[in-house]
């Protein structure tokens, strides 16, 4: 399968030099599209319109607005398109649209947690009574552009946890576009974008980002907790991410003897 990947950051550098390696049977690297000329780590960078072109599948690891902006335009060219900036689909239209797009094909990376498969079937079962995800990271990295002044300082010289938003799963992983997709991811996942509650704490004395996920309904009660080492490169991004989106390569390339 011939494999191309969006974006050279944290996320796609990793995907794309382990591609390119060999990591994944099966799997050819053809390039990425980033937006420094350079190569990354040797990597070969093709303008985004031959990456689609040459690619069988291509790996958004761009961020919200690279997917929304050219993630429609991978699938009307009948290339599927695997999504780690998964927090975009809060947005319905673009959701809609992607979906509706085609004739490629939508996949969803697990990103930073798992447990998702479970709390699918869970949802299957029966409608979920409650859901929530906490998101716990270091204060640097969750200052947003649209905090007020006053509420960025006080992130940044918090000496304490501070939960920064509790909200529905859709408002939070809007607010926070590099830091909470993953509370999309669960919404996504239990199909019912109301009833996941999300929050994000900034906490000062977090070595390690946490997101903790518990769920009740008629299936059983859950609960999951990870704790991810951050990426040295982009500490907003769990350093775990580019070995689950290739993991999630591995088994569109291998589709025999793997879990979904
Ligand atoms: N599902 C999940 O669990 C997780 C999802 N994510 C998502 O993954 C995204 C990427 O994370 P990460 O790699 O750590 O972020 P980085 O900031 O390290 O890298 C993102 C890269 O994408 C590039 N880029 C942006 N827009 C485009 C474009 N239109 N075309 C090509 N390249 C582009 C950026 O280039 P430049 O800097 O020049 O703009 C940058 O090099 C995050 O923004 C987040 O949305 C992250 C962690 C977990
Ligand atoms: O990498 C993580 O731990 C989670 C993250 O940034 C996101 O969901 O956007």
């Amino acid at each position: 399968m011939k494999v191309g990947v969006i974006g050279a950051g944290s996320i796609g550098s990793v995907v794309a030099t382990r591609l390119r390696a060999g990591a994944v049977p099966g799997v050819r690297l053809t390039g990425v599209a980033h937006s420094d000329p350079a190569d990354p780590d040797g990597v070969p960078v093709l303008p985004f319109d031959e990456l689609v072109a040459e690619s069988e599948l291509v790996v958004e690891c761009a961020g919200q607005q690279a997917l929304a902006a050219l993630g429609p335009r991978v699938l009307d060219a009948g290339r599927d398109l695997l999504v780690v900036s998964v927090g975009a689909l809060a947005d319905q239209h673009l959701l809609d649209t992607l979906l509706a797009a085609g004739p490629g094909a939508v996949h969803l990376s697990t990103g930073a947690i798992g447990g998702l498969d479970l709390l699918a079937a869970a949802a299957a079962m029966g409608p979920l009574e409650s859901v929530e995800i906490v998101t716990t990271k270091k204060p640097a990295g969750l200052v947003q552009p649209w905090m007020p002044e006053e509420q960025a300082n006080r992130l940044r010289e918090a000496d304490a946890p501070v939960e920064v938003l509790r909200a529905p799963a859709r408002t939070v992983t809007a607010a926070f576009p590099a830091s909470a997709n993953v509370a999309a991811s669960v919404a996504l996942a239990v199909g019912a974008w109301d009833t996941v509650e999300a929050a994000v704490v900034a906490d000062p004395g977090a070595a390690r980002t946490s997101h903790v996920i518990t769920a009740e309904g008629p299936a059983g009660t859950y609960r999951f907790e990870i704790n991810n080492h951050p990426s040295p490169r982009t500490p907003t991004s769990s350093r775990i991410v580019p070995y689950a989106v290739l993991s999630a390569i591995g088994g569109l390339a291998n589709p025999r003897g793997v879990f979904r």
